[in-house]
């Protein structure tokens, strides 16, 4: 509910503007809740007119996309960037490749990378794009055209002091792979454009396993210094079987964790001797199988349709790393009443407003994606400083700063919960901590 008649009055305007837009509506509203009070002890913020320049974005340009596939068919896709903001560093945020990618979901992804951008402290602004392209059951060949043809497009808004996309669902190496060569094809210039890319073209050691590590560094941390406590025999469900949820979990039974769960878009595996992630990744990354799979190859294992179910499971720990909504008012009643008290997201708002209800009532440790997933794009900015530097660092150099910055986003979030009264607070905490770095970069610079 907000209060503030500044923010009363700009968020209406949001609503008035693009009734439809529901995904960005909900996260343009969890902001706004947490950031109402930074205005009274700012109001050099209201005079510049910050909130209705910070939730509109600076540019979206959408395009269309057509490719010839396997068939000789020609297809059309709908593809997008949105530039949201660049006041404290060039626009930074992945690409989505998924049939229910709207400008809806694209803005909500591009509004909520500005503070997660913001938090890692390293300079980069918020964007994010994608298209409505599915990839599943296309070719190899097909992929490449796709790609092709959207970087065909895509490159004349990006480059590596403007706009530097990256991987999100659908999109991961072999995507960024074919995005990345368009692009110099088409440019005629080798730079750092993309991240998540090859090792062997500019990419970093551990950006693959960033997003899932920097999760647990994160959750590693809150629960040391809210609850003296961490992840040592602590039951994990975690959602999704792609690139973050993999490496979530490699890292949470690697800090000694049992995590018995994981999913897809069709269905769950419940594992009670803790998931076999060899197994996972020969299905995922092997040959792009279904998790069903998983059930006919580990004894004891079980699957079952429908994805929501996993959220069923009784755990101490959640990691919902799949999609947006995916924990509704319902699931997040029913981890509560199985015992769960932490939830920590590593998908890109999985919770809804009535699930987050839940956890606020029930004192559940939540951490928000937009600091608790933020160890992705924070090894992208260091990918970006390697390749500045035309040099690489090792695994282990990359993976220590991971460490640091995950650790001080939950040092900030609690900081600036506290200043202004929430204290213990991660959600309010990272909203506010994120938007008055950007905030004072805005004023500074002017009314553009
Ligand atoms: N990649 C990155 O660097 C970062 C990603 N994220 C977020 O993490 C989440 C997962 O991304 P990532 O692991 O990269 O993507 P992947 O494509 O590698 O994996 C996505 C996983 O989520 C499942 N999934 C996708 N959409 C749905 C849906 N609508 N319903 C149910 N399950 C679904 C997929 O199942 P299936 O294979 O059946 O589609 C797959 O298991 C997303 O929310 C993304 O925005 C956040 C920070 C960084
Ligand atoms: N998809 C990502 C990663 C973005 C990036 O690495 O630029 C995210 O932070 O949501």
């Amino acid at each position: 509910m907000l209060t503030d008649e500044y923010v009363k009055r700009v968020y209406a305007k949001v609503e008035e503007r693009d009734p439809d837009q529901k995904e960005f509506l909900q996260a343009v509203q969890e902001v706004f809740e947490s950031i109402e009070p930074v205005f009274a002890k700012h109001p050099e913020y209201e005079a510049a007119g910050v909130l209705q320049r910070f939730v509109e974005p600076e540019r979206l340009v959408k395009f269309r996309v057509a490719w010839v596939d396997d068939n000789g068919d020609v297809q059309v896709n709908r593809g997008y960037r949105v530039q949201f903001n660049s006041a404290i560093g060039p626009y930074k945020g992945g690409l989505r490749f998924h049939p229910t990618v709207t400008e809806s979901v694209i803005k909500f992804l591009g509004f909520e990378q500005i503070l997660k951008n913001s938090l890692t402290g390293l300079p980069m602004g918020g964007g994010k794009g994608g298209a409505d392209f599915n990839p599943k059951g296309r070719s190899d060949a097909e992929v490449m055209r796709f790609c092709q043809a959207f970087m065909t497009e895509l490159q004349r808004h990006i480059g590596q002091f403007t706009d530097v996309p990256a991987g999100d669902i659908n999109v991961g190496a072999r995507e960024v792979g074919y995005l990345f060569g368009q692009y110099k094809r088409l440019r005629n210039e080798f730079t750092g454009v993309l991240t998540g890319k090859g090792l062997e073209f500019g990419g970093s050691l551990a950006r693959t396993e960033a997003t899932g590590y920097g999760l647990c560094y994160y959750t590693q941390e809150a629960l040391r210094v809210l609850r003296d406590d961490s992840f040592e025999g602590k039951t994990v469900a975690v959602s999704g079987s792609g690139n973050v949820a993999i490496f979530a979990i490699e890292k949470a039974t690697e800090l000694g964790a049992k995590v018995v769960t994981c999913s897809d878009s069709n269905g769950y595996i419940y594992d009670p001797n803790g998931i076999d992630l060899d197994v996972v990744k020969d299905i995922k990354l092997g040959h792009r199988g279904r998790i069903k799979e998983y059930a006919d190859r580990v004894a004891g294992a079980e699957y079952h349709e429908g994805c929501s179910g996993v959220w069923t499971v009784k755990c101490d720990i959640a990691l919902p790393c799949a999609t947006q909504n995916e924990i509704d008012g319902t699931s997040a009643q029913t981890l509560v009443d199985n015992g769960c008290t932490v939830v920590c997201e590593g998908a890109n708002m999985p919770s809804t407003p009535d699930a987050i209800a839940v956890y606020q009532k029930n004192h559940v440790l939540y951490g928000p994606a937009k600091a608790s997933n933020a160890g992705g794009v924070a090894v992208s900015g260091l990918e970006m400083s390697q390749n500045s530097y035309r040099l690489s660092w090792t695994f282990e150099e990359v993976d220590e700063r991971l460490k640091d910055i995950m650790r001080n986003i939950v040092s900030e979030s609690l900081d600036a919960a506290k200043e202004y009264g929430h204290e213990g607070d991660l959600m309010f905490g990272a909203n506010i901590a994120g938007f008055v770095k950007v905030a004072d970069a805005m004023v500074a610079q002017g009314i553009f």
